[in-house]
């Protein structure tokens, strides 16, 4: 495919609708095109459909000046989709697609940074990310007004929202003037105008919001020198902490098989199973007993599908192994997100029951939730992952049926950039108990599997790296209180450096340096938390509106910067809806989220050599690689991934679907 020419024939600069719109240049289009009577702009005579909408020519060659409601009308009969209708889009089959191998998607990923650990603060721990009412609107506004603590927890009410409203208003402001100062802007013929307006719109940008006048030079920063407390090892006899998430497709099992390895590694008693097992057969949910030891709220029960990302461990011989039990629906992928954050490495389940790993992998729109989820791991730099074949006794242990998913999945998770080496293939049977803990006592599997259990995977995972020496940094995953810690509390995984009971940190944002009252790890009371450990920190000298989950504890002298213009480096995953100037997005980078607006497609980008292949392309398609300015309706905490990856690291989603995956790239506006 030529990819040049064909894009020639669809290379237009953000925003040329409005110009393309404007009556100042119709005369000079009048002599050379024919005007498509649904969106009105002009196009080259010899072209027998229209540029932006993709409406044939003569479909409307007898129509002149339409009103909007005979476009409408029109565009209606034409079969247009309400979304193209709406953008004057052309229609899909039309875009431009480049010769971009899913292998590409690999090099993007190479921006794989080191593992991180981590440790549970108390086995009954959950992270209650989304409240859900199924009559609400969707768990993805919901998850933004805030992370619902463990149920050992009360939650405190996040009283930041007047703020964050406001603060959304100043932008909308911005972002309207912005667009109206843009199309404000014309010049003679097409090139120019294209040319002129994108360079409007830099020096918009830059003036606006860069302008180095209005940004404060940031003070030099003291060099960092970790104390000696800080950097004390583990203790002797203690294992290293290891953050497994746990992913799938919907019921693929990811429950149950927490669930399975918690009671025989003794973190279930059998009188508590025993309860488990009684209380769901009288809700007649008999199979989901095991289930129920991680999935506890009563909406979880109620309906069998986990929503919440739950947190419990138990030790293998080399860990101490924090599950991060992860929901599997569509709709609560923005939990799964803010979960996987703080996975050092994940265990991929796979219903391998016959329909349900196609379904799987295909899904609705051909991105099936085993595939989103594996992508988003990967996203996350994660290299260890352990694909869990599960339910195999619904297929009588067939190794047919195991070959088969390895040969599809396998070649999948290769071109997301999973090496061979970080691959661990484990058959298996939750509900049956074959091949968890133990080598498999059915023959039917044991025949033909020679490799290790499950547990023998993890103990092969190899520890994780931390940023012990680098300052504080503690993303905030959830706002809690309880006896112990005190009216404020936030839990999260601490990212790099350490803190101690009496030490002063930043609240970010909004800047406020409170004190470290108490510190919980594993459920119990400590005087020293380091970067890999996962812990909840009681605060003192700070209100409770000072405190948002998508915060950030750090060190007093070097906090994180908080921003909401970001230049970001994207790959767009396979999708039916191109990405235009304008698109509206939701925004995920470690805890936060916010809606954003893409403000500007600066450059279409060679995967591998970062190469700009066109700039200022009209839109993106999947599996694009583009660098583009995103303008969030909030500030939120973030660095630029070549600064600090755990707070680089962001993912763009629509209507219910991660788009993009990618990183932060510079940070345009600085608070
Ligand atoms: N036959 C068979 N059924 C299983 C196996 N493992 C789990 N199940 C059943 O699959 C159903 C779903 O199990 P869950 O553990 O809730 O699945 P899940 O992936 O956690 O579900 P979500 O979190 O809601 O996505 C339950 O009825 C389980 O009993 C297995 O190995 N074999």
């Amino acid at each position: 495919m030529d990819i040049g020419d064909d894009f020639a024939d669809w290379d237009f600069t953000g925003g040329e609708i409005e110009v393309l719109r404007s009556k100042a240049h119709e005369p000079l289009m009048k002599s050379r095109a024919w005007k498509c009577s649904v969106c009105t702009c002009y196009n080259d005579k010899k072209s027998t459909s229209c540029d932006i909408c993709g409406v044939s020519q003569s479909s409307f060659i007898r129509y002149s000046s339409p009103t909007e409601i005979e476009v409408d009308s029109r565009l209606r009969k034409c079969e247009l989709s309400k979304l193209a209708r709406s953008l004057f889009s052309s229609k899909p089959q039309r875009l431009p697609k480049l010769d971009i191998s899913y292998e590409d998607f690999q090099d993007f990923l190479r921006f794989g940074g080191p593992c991180r650990a981590y440790t549970a603060p108390r086995s009954k721990r959950s992270i209650h990310i989304v409240p859900f009412k199924f009559d609400t609107p969707s768990p993805d506004d919901v998850v933004s007004t805030g992370l619902k603590s463990a149920k050992t927890f009360l939650k405190v009410d996040t009283l930041h929202l007047t703020k964050s409203q406001s603060d959304a208003k100043e932008k909308e402001k911005k972002t309207t003037s912005l667009s109206e100062n843009t199309s404000a802007n014309s010049s003679t013929g097409i090139e120019e105008e294209t040319k002129s307006l994108s360079e409007n719109l830099q020096k918009l940008n830059l003036e606006k919001d860069h302008a180095p006048s209005k940004t404060k030079k940031p003070r030099p920063k003291p060099q960092y020198k970790p104390e000696k407390w800080m950097l004390t090892g583990q203790e002797p006899g203690s294992r290293s902490q290891l953050n497994l998430a746990i992913v799938g497709h919907v019921d693929s099992g990811k429950s149950t098989l927490c669930g399975r390895l918690l009671h025989l590694h003794g973190q279930i008693s059998n009188n508590q199973m025993h309860k488990y097992e009684k209380e769901a057969k009288d809700k007649r949910k008999g199979s989901f007993a095991y289930a129920w030891a991680m999935d506890e709220s009563s909406d979880e029960r109620e309906r069998g599908v986990t929503m919440t990302v739950s947190v419990k461990y138990f030790d293998s011989k080399n860990y101490h192994v924090v599950l991060l039990d992860s929901p599997g629906h569509k709709d609560f992928v923005p939990n799964l997100i803010s979960g996987t954050a703080q996975a050092d490495a994940a265990i991929l389940v796979v219903d391998a029951s016959i329909g349900a790993f196609e379904a799987g992998m295909v899904g609705m729109t051909g991105m099936g939730q085993t595939k989103e989820h594996a992508q988003i791991i990967r996203s996350f730099g994660l290299e260890h992952l352990i694909v869990a074949v599960n339910k195999l006794d619904s297929v009588e242990y067939s190794q047919e049926r195991f070959d088969l998913i390895k040969l599809q999945l396998g070649s999948f998770l290769r071109s997301c950039g999973f090496k061979e080496s970080g691959l661990k293939w484990v058959p298996l049977s939750t509900m049956e108990n074959q091949n968890l803990v133990a080598r498999p006592s059915d023959v039917r599997l044991s025949s033909w599997y020679n490799g290790g259990c499950l547990l023998d995977a993890i103990d092969f995972i190899p520890p994780p790296s931390r940023y012990i020496s680098n300052p504080l940094i503690l993303p905030i995953c959830d706002i809690i209180s309880s006896r112990t810690l005190g009216q404020l509390a936030v839990s999260g995984k601490l990212e790099a450096g350490a803190i101690r009971v009496g030490s002063k940190v930043i609240v970010m944002p909004p800047g406020t340096v409170a004190t470290v009252r108490t510190i919980e790890r594993n459920g119990a009371n400590c005087n020293v938390a380091r970067a890999g450990d996962n812990v909840c920190v009681g605060l003192q000298n700070i209100g409770d509106d000072q405190l948002t989950s998508g915060g950030t504890l750090c060190h007093v002298d070097f906090p994180v910067r908080i921003a909401s213009i970001l230049e970001l480096k994207i790959f767009v995953l396979e999708m039916s809806t191109p990405i235009l100037v304008g698109f509206q997005v939701e925004f995920h980078v470690h805890h936060a989220k916010a809606s954003a607006r893409v403000e500007k497609i600066i450059s279409l980008i060679d995967q591998r050599t970062g190469e700009v292949l066109k700039k200022a392309p009209r839109m993106l398609s999947g599996k694009q690689s583009a660098i583009i300015i995103v303008h969030l309706d909030r500030e939120v905490c973030v660095e630029e991934f070549a600064t600090f990856r755990a707070l680089g690291r962001v993912f763009l989603r629509s209507s219910g679907s991660t788009i993009a995956v990618g990183i932060v790239n510079r940070i345009l506006e600085r608070s």
